[in-house]
């Protein structure tokens, strides 16, 4: 995927008001790059842009970029249609308040398995291949028993089993890009735990990957970059471990410094909530000459030598 001078804006009666500001991004095949910042910062309306829903709720979206390709194709122009089309066959998306996408009165098989066909794009599986291809998805989106979960309906599930049918339903027949919007965040520990590992699985497996979340630590564990909003600008963005441990622009000082203290005791410095997690990439961080930061890069670099 590939994003530059990417600008929009909602209009709403003759209400007008502008939302991202020339955001430029690019996330390669086998690559999770995330999306972090304050609530408000643009992060949703993002990642909706990149799916082509950016407008909702009687307002009338623009979306203006230099470039703009998601998953292989150009869709600078492209009308619901063929964003369907795309989003269909080649993108898996787990969007915030995706819960009510599902609907209630059709069994989970039914829906991921309506996903899989898409994504096969004619391709006959057969009847079975089908259902050992949903339950799969379902057991490795850490739902138990997942034949007895197909055959429920949605509607029949609790809140966290729901967003598990969401995320089996976005991995299934291995997308080209996944964009996921707090994946997590409903989800209990545990779970969430065995989701990342799952992204990062897919991620390794070579598909592209854009998570939007406020769990700085859940974006240490699976994404290779992070990129940081502030009212709709990237204020910085590079390699994990350099973004988090040694943050260059204030605002991501503070989001940082907000993170909860981990479980293990002591430390100092901005990114103490973050000690105990394995920072992905940490090996990577090569900062530029004169990089205020190179210091105390390579000193973590040398306490710690594991990278993900
Ligand atoms: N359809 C819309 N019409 C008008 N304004 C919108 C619309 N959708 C989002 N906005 C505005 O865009 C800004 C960014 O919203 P967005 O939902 O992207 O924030 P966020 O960073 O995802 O926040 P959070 O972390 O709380 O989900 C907010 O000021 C919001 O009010």
């Amino acid at each position: 995927m590939a994003i530059e001078d990417l600008e929009v804006g909602f209009v709403r009666g003759a209400t007008a008001v502008a939302v991202l500001h020339g955001v430029s991004l690019t996330i390669a095949p086998g690559e999770c790059v995330a999306v972090v910042g304050e609530s408000g910062a643009g992060k949703s309306v993002l990642s909706r842009a990149v799916l082509g829903l950016a407008g909702e709720g009687g307002s009338t979206a623009t979306v203006r970029a230099q470039r703009f390709d998601v998953a292989g194709h150009d869709v600078r122009g492209y009308g619901q249609r063929r964003w369907r089309r795309l989003r269909g066959s080649r993108v898996g998306l787990v969007l915030q308040d995706a819960l009510g996408s599902l609907d209630p009165l059709r069994t989970v098989g039914a829906e991921v398995g309506e996903t899989l066909a898409a994504r096969a794009g004619g391709a006959r599986t057969g009847r079975a291949g089908r259902r050992a291809a949903v339950e799969q998805a379902l057991a490795d989106a850490g739902l138990d028993l997942p034949a007895v979960r197909a055959a429920q309906r949605s509607g029949d599930l609790s809140g966290g089993m729901r967003q598990r049918a969401l995320i089996a339903s976005a991995i299934i027949g291995s997308p080209d890009l996944l964009v996921l919007d707090e994946p997590t965040t409903a989800l209990d520990a545990t779970v969430a735990a065995g989701v990342l590992a799952l992204l990062g699985r897919l991620r390794d497996g070579g598909t592209a990957m854009l998570l939007v979340s406020h769990d700085l630590r859940a974006v240490a564990r699976v994404a290779d970059r992070v990129v940081v909003l502030e009212n709709g600008r990237v204020v910085e963005e590079g390699p994990t471990a350099q973004v988090l441990q040694a943050p260059a622009h204030p605002y991501t000082q503070r989001l940082v410094a907000a993170v909860p203290r981990g479980a293990k005791p002591g430390g100092g410095g901005a990114a103490e909530g973050l000690q105990g997690v394995r920072v992905r990439g940490r090996r990577r961080c090569s900062p530029p000459p004169g990089c205020a930061a190179a210091t105390r890069c390579r000193a973590a670099a040398r306490s710690s030598p594991s990278t993900t």
